[in-house]
Formats: structure tokens, sequence, C-alpha cells
């Protein structure tokens, strides 16, 4: 984990008041669809509800194999025993990659050797519950929690887990010091003078004893300069507040966010104390009293919340299946391919697409059933190829949709989506990949209704590419929106209030 908050020349962050905190600049200007920056995210998850249906790298997310082999992968999901396969053309959603099996053969594929080793050696080792776990195991059980809970849970997990990984491999680890872990609430930290006003955990390896301070915070041991760095970096740099203090809505209550913390935190401990206490470099008393205590659980979530983005893009065989049938306004294979190849394809295609449409419909009706308004993965009617903004996602149950910063599509966003008919939707039949994450430099972009960048995964993988809606002066802010800015005044209002704050841009002040 590498924290960057500024590329020289291109983006720098600046703190701008107490209200807002710190944003986001341009040190140059930028013309309307340049790319401004990329990034790739520090911590990022699938969405649990995406996973069988959009079968991705554990790692990069990008889609695996072939369209074939996604093909095959949908039908043995769906069960369908059909051996055809599409007939070999050049077409420019053909991709191909290995597919790699998790070391411990827990499910988790991945594209290529690279993605499965930085994935297990950053945090999978510590999360992967290996082959034929019985439902007693802790590491099971807390996952299981996460998912019919809050898929949050899951992403504090896997940053949980870098932290113990850098810990656990770094020389100079069991070098004790005193350390300074800034848990309590931070709203408005300057720039480079990372003050809170808080008080902090301070910590020493010279006595093992826990003193209250007058402010209530702990004198706690914990081991190494590493630890004081990662949790500073982390702690200072990120707005956060506890879990509860951040975003309360209709999707769950206060009393909830608070017992399903206190339980999934338990099943954590359960499962990774026993982990922490066998390696000298981990196996500090206060070290896993901190990093395992709800202080730093809650804010861990309430920073999780406050910052996180979606992931979202195509599905390569949606994207042939637009292609070859001309749907849509995406880039067609030029030229068009012949009435034959379509055919064949189509007709390859029909059994997986009617599995899907109707799997779509299963999921709709128990939408309408549950009342839920927690499903804005919508399949389909909110997917045109130009306008992927808002294709909200939930956390799990209740988590209640992402703040969206940001996250179309793909390339095909850039398109003057503004213009864009109501009506012009087009079905998505083979789920896109949804997910979400904490990106490094995205995280200090403040939200406005107007915004002047754009997010896309044009690689169809997980590194982010913002880019400028329009031109951008070298000086001026950079602004996503949190929300579907193209709704009413009175809905923006509502939406926003799931922020704890009230924004004031332009066309908000019109009351537009
Ligand atoms: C993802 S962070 C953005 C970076 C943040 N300003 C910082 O200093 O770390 C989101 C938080 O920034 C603040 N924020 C974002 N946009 C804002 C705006 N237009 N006006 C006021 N505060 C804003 C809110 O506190 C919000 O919860």
């Amino acid at each position: 984990m590498n924290l960057q908050f500024s590329i020289p020349g291109f983006v720098s962050r600046r703190y701008i008041n107490e209200t807002k905190g710190r944003g986001l600049f341009a040190e140059k200007s930028f013309e309307k669809g340049e790319l401004i920056f990329s990034e790739r995210p520090l911590f990022s998850v699938q969405h649990v509800y995406n996973r069988a249906t959009a079968w991705t790298c554990g790692n990069c997310f990008k889609f695996l194999g072939s369209l074939n082999k996604q093909m095959l992968h949908y039908r043995k999901v769906f069960g369908i025993k059909e051996a055809s396969e599409l007939p070999e053309f050049e077409n420019l959603f053909n991709f191909h990659t290995k597919v790699y099996s998790c070391f411990a053969k827990c499910g988790e594929k991945y594209c290529s050797e690279e993605c499965r080793n930085v994935a297990f050696y950053s945090h999978h080792q510590i999360l992967c519950v290996g082959e034929q776990t019985p439902d007693s195991n802790p590491m099971y059980q807390f996952k299981k929690h996460s998912i019919e809970t809050n898929e949050l849970f899951l992403l504090a997990a896997q940053a949980i887990a870098c932290l113990i990984c850098r810990i656990a491999n770094d020389p100079s680890s069991d070098q004790p010091t005193q350390i300074k872990i800034p848990l309590t609430t931070n709203n408005n930290n300057n720039n480079n003078n990372n003050t809170t006003t808080t008080t902090t955990t301070t910590t020493t390896t010279t006595t093992t004893t826990t003193t209250t301070t007058g402010n209530s915070s702990q004198d706690t041991i914990i081991q190494a300069p590493l630890v004081e760095r990662i949790c500073n970096e982390f702690f200072s740099e990120y707005q956060h507040r506890e879990w509860w203090d951040v975003r309360i809505d209709g999707n769950f209550t206060l009393e909830e966010a608070k017992v399903w913390s206190n339980e999934s935190l338990e099943l954590l401990r359960k499962a990774l104390i026993p982990l922490l206490q066998n390696n000298p470099k981990t196996n500090n008393q206060v070290f896993i009293g901190t990093v395992l205590s709800m202080e730093f659980y809650s804010h861990l979530l309430g920073l999780l919340e406050m910052n996180d983005n979606s992931i979202g893009f195509f599905n390569p065989l949606e994207l042939f299946r637009r292609d070859i049938n001309a749907i849509g306004k995406g880039p067609f294979t030029t030229p068009p391919i012949q009435k034959n190849l379509k055919d064949r394809s189509n007709a390859v295609l029909a059994s997986t697409v009617d599995a899907f449409r109707q799997y779509h419909n299963e999921q709709d009706d128990q939408c309408d059933q549950e009342d839920c308004n927690d499903h804005e993965h919508s399949h389909g009617d909110s997917m045109d190829d130009d306008d992927h903004h808002g294709h909200g996602h939930s956390h799990g149950h209740g988590h209640g949709g992402s703040h969206g910063h940001g996250g179309s599509h793909d390339d095909h966003a850039m398109e003057d989506n503004q213009e864009e008919e109501e009506d012009d939707v087009v079905e998505e039949v083979f789920p896109s990949f949804d997910g979400f994450g904490i990106f490094g430099l995205q995280a200090m972009v403040n939200h406005s209704c107007e915004p002047n960048i754009t997010v896309v995964f044009e690689n169809h993988d997980n590194r982010a590419h913002i880019k400028a809606t329009r031109r951008i002066e070298a000086g001026e802010e950079l602004f996503h929106t949190y929300i579907e800015e193209t709704n009413p005044y009175d809905v923006r209002q509502e939406d926003l209030i799931t922020y704890g704050l009230k924004w004031e841009c332009g066309k908000c002040l019109e009351k537009i």
C-alpha cells in the first residue's frame, strides 16, 4: 500500500477549509476527454451478488479465460449441458488469459501467476479458507456473516490482512517504539499537518500495562515503527469516523450497525488471533489488542464507507453479443461480420442468454417481493452503452448502494451522455463486473452535482482512469459525483443526506 497524494505536474492534494477538508486539484489544464491520471485500488472486492455471474480474476478483476471459457463457465453455473463453441473470428472483444487457482484451492481464480502471488502475499494468505473448510471455521463464519449482513466487513478484513502481511514481512518490525495511532474522529485535517482534534493511542514496549488518559485514549503497546507508519498514513490521510456515525440510511439502523460490527469483529478475532500469535513479528498482545479492537474496526469501517469508489466494467461476452448484433452504440466489428458467423454465434450463445434472462427476471421478482431498495445493481435497463453512471451497487444487505463516486463503466462513457434519450436503454444480458474499493487519489476528490471528471475502467480491469468531462484549467478543483447527478434537486438533496452533509454546488444553489 503506497499512498500517493500528488502526481507532480498533473494533480495535487490541497487543504480547502474545515467543512470540505482536502480536495484534489489540477496542476495543468486538461481538455475534455483527456486522461488526468490512472490508479489501482489499495483494497478492493467484487460484490458478492456478482461473483457467480461475473467470472473474474481475484486480484485485478479482469474477466477470465476467453469468450468461450466465459460462456462455458456460465453454462456450468446454470447446469446447461451443451458443448458447442463460438466460432473463431477476429473480434474487438476477444481476449485470452490463463486461469490459475489459489495455492490453497479455495476456489479463487486468477488471470496470471503474478495476480495470484500479489493477492496471496498481500492479504489472501490471511483470509483464505482453503479447500473443503468445515462450516465451523471462524474465517468461513466471518465471511458468511459479512455476506448476510454487510460486505463492507470483507473490505475491512482485506485492509487488516494487508496490514498484518506488511508487519509480518517487514524486517524491521521487531524494533519496538512509541507510536501514535490517530483513531478518533478526523474530519478536517490539514494537508500536511495531520493534526486531528483528537487524542491518540500512544504505545511503548517498555511496559505491558494499559493506562487511560484524561481523554479516554489508552496508552498501549505496539511494536514497530512500521505499524505506526501504516496506521498513521492510513488513518491520518483519509477522513474517518466510527462507522455508525457515517452513513445510516433506510437500509440499516444504527443498532444493526453496532450489533453486526460486534459480531463481525468477534469472528475476525477468533480467526486471526491464533494466526497472529503464531508469528513472532505479530505476536504482541497490544498489537493484537489494538488492530482487533472495536475502536480500530469501527473507524476502519467508517473510513472505508466514507472513501470507497465503485468499480465496474462490461463483461466481454456482453460486448461481443452487442457487437455481433449491432446493439447499442458501441464500437462494432469492422467490417460487419458475415451473417452466417453472426447466426452461428447467436445460436451458440442462445441457451446461456436464456438462462441469464431468466436469472435476471427471478432477481427482479425477488427484489419486488422483498420491497428491496438495496439492489441497485440493475441488470440491464440502466446500462446503455454510453452512460454507466449511477450503476449503483449494494455492499451486501443493507449497505445500500455505493457512494458511487464516479465509476463509469468503460470507454464508451466519455461520449455525450447528457444527450442520451431516456428510453434509449439496452438490455444487459451478461452481467458486468461490479465491485468497490479504496483508491488513494480518488478518495481525495470531493463531490459536485456538476462534476468535471468521470472515472472509467477502460482496460476492463480494476485500474481506474480519471478523465476530464470538460476543459479543466490549471488550479481548478476536480469534482466527481457521489450520487446520480441527473436526478432532480429534491432527490439529490435526499441522496446527499446519507453523506451527512448538504452540498452547495451551483446547480444545487439554483435548485435545478
Ligand atoms: C471521499 S472524501 C473526499 C476527500 C475529503 N474532503 C478529505 O479531506 O479527505 C468524502 C468527504 O469529503 C467531504 N466532502 C466531499 N465533497 C464535499 C463538498 N462538495 N462539500 C463539502 N464537503 C465535501 C465530506 O465530508 C465527505 O464525506
